[in-house]
């Protein structure tokens, strides 16, 4: 959903005033004696301590939100608000940072960190929200700044955000002085500068603009369908009877895009197995394992079984994939979601991924794929704080980790057999660098061309591999507007 549709959708809430649950206690109602101390909060206080916790602990922002949601019970335009705030805030805030420093007289840096994230929550309303009235915005800043602090803070955020209001014609990237390319995109789209001018080196300043301004969307909704249960055809009839927009996807065999679904995984579909919730580029890695009915297949890194459970599926329930993770409570997410596919041929392991040989042995199966832990900034859209959380000593960590669990995972791969390798991110050291060592190690290895039709021809069409093509393909985000992802094809040779 882009900015505008989300915002389309609480156009009938805009003063953001909470519109309580049957039974609640809206403003003006009396609550019941025992319950008058209680007061529920509204949905920009909700947003704001979400804020401030992903701030202060470095919890993911749609971990924290779906918690805070689910604890709220709001309605849904309510639920909307917070969510655009929550979001729109953390993918924002360097830019916001900007034009508020222009206002704050002593700075932001010495701001308690929950007036800081007010401060920065009401601007995002103020100059990206064009159906939230300048004064709800500020008069719900200034309420909320007089609950939690005293006069003068509430003063003070009253002050900074009329000046922003009043002065929102000369907050433009036209009057930021530095003219380097790097600064200019970095506050535009509100990435840290180190990893802009990282991606300019790499892709050049105008792919680099479109990678920014497509991480700061909101991410479509697209769902794969289960192959053992029923056809794509069959899916799109059930899902458009069911009032969303559902269309086949450009990109993956098995997807489909839904707009307007709600919650997917509250419908009668997904509780028959009937389709899995996944991004686009991420169903491509299981078409490009491709693995055959009878196979004996490894999946490295395997929780929460988005990719086992597809490579289930394309072996039609027979043979086998071993589905590992490091962390022992993530493999109930495995075993759930194969219970719920109908999936018999998954067996849920827990191991590091790196000393997977003392359970298999060498050489021993037919495909092994390692869909490694990342820095993950292909999916940005989804993880907003990424941008500010991972610094370029985390990519160089990252890359030493998959470099060690590469090595591993290709130990098992029988002669003939498959190895492939991918990630959700856009950095060359775990991506392209990562495979080019390889090779230089393992020269037994060879990259592999052979990928499914169906996947290359989008590929093709877009302009992401051409005839040079030798197995390798780095999706970015503003390509199919699906999450940025990069797969290699590695097969070992006889
Ligand atoms: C990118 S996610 C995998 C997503 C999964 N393939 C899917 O499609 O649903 C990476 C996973 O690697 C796991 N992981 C991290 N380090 C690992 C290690 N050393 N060995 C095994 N798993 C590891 C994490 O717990 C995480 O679940």
């Amino acid at each position: 959903m882009s900015e505008k549709e989300t915002m389309k959708q609480k156009q009938n809430n805009t003063s953001g005033k909470p519109k309580r649950k049957p039974g609640g206690h809206g403003k003006g109602q009396s609550a019941p004696k025992e319950q008058r101390t209680v007061r529920v909060r509204t949905p920009r206080e909700l947003a704001l301590d979400t804020l401030v916790k992903v701030a202060e602990t470095g919890a993911y922002s749609n971990l924290q939100l779906n918690r805070a949601l689910q604890d709220a019970q709001l309605q849904r335009a309510d639920a909307g608000l917070v969510t655009e705030l929550v979001y729109g805030t953390i993918q924002r805030q360097l830019t916001l940072d900007h034009w508020l420093s222009k206002f704050a007289a002593k700075g932001l840096r010495k701001l308690e960190p929950w007036v800081h994230q007010l401060l920065r929550m009401s601007a995002y309303q103020l100059l990206y929200l064009d159906r939230i009235p300048a004064h709800a915005a500020v008069n719900e800043a200034v309420t909320i700044a007089k609950r939690r602090g005293h006069q003068g803070i509430s003063g003070m955020v009253n002050g900074i955000l009329r000046s922003i209001d009043r002065n929102r014609a000369e907050l433009t990237i036209d009057t930021i002085s530095d003219k380097n390319p790097a600064v200019q995109i970095s506050v535009r789209h509100s990435y840290p500068e180190w990893l802009v001018a990282r991606w300019i080196k790499a892709y050049g300043v105008e792919t680099t603009e479109a990678i920014c301004a497509s991480g700061n969307e909101a991410p479509h909704a697209s769902v794969r369908i289960n192959p053992l249960r029923e056809t794509r055809e069959e899916a799109l009839q059930l899902l458009t009877e069911q009032g969303s927009e559902a269309e086949v996807s450009k990109l993956a065999p098995a997807g489909i895009v839904v707009r307007r679904g709600g919650n997917l995984a509250d419908t009668e579909g997904f509780r028959k197995g009937l389709w899995t919730m996944q991004d686009e580029s991420s169903m491509l890695v299981a078409e490009v394992v491709a693995p055959k009915a009878g196979m004996q297949v490894l999946d490295c890194c395997a929780a929460p079984g988005g990719k086992t459970t597809h490579m289930a599926e394309l072996m039609g329930g027979k043979g086998k994939v071993y589905a590992n993770d490091l962390h022992p409570h993530k493999r109930q997410l495995i075993v759930d979601q194969a219970i719920r596919l109908g999936l018999q041929n998954i067996e849920a392991i827990t191991e590091d991924a790196g000393n997977l040989g003392v359970r298999f042995a060498p050489a021993s199966l037919d495909a092994v794929l390692l869909d490694a832990p990342c820095s993950g900034f292909g999916v940005i859209r989804r993880k907003p704080e990424i941008k500010w959380t991972k610094t370029a000593g985390d990519v160089a960590e990252i890359a030493g980790i998959q470099r060690k669990l590469l090595k591993a995972a290709a130990e098992l791969v029988k002669p003939g057999g498959t190895l492939v390798y991918s990630t959700c991110t856009i950095e060359s050291t775990e991506n392209e660098d990562q495979v080019a060592a390889f090779l230089q190690e393992h020269p037994e290895f060879q990259l592999d061309a052979e990928w499914p039709e169906e996947v290359l021809q989008p590929l093709r069409e877009k302009g992401i591999i051409d005839s040079s093509f030798k197995g390798q393909a780095q999706l970015l985000p503003h390509h199919f507007g699906s999450d940025g992802f990069f797969i290699a094809r590695l097969s070992k040779r006889q």
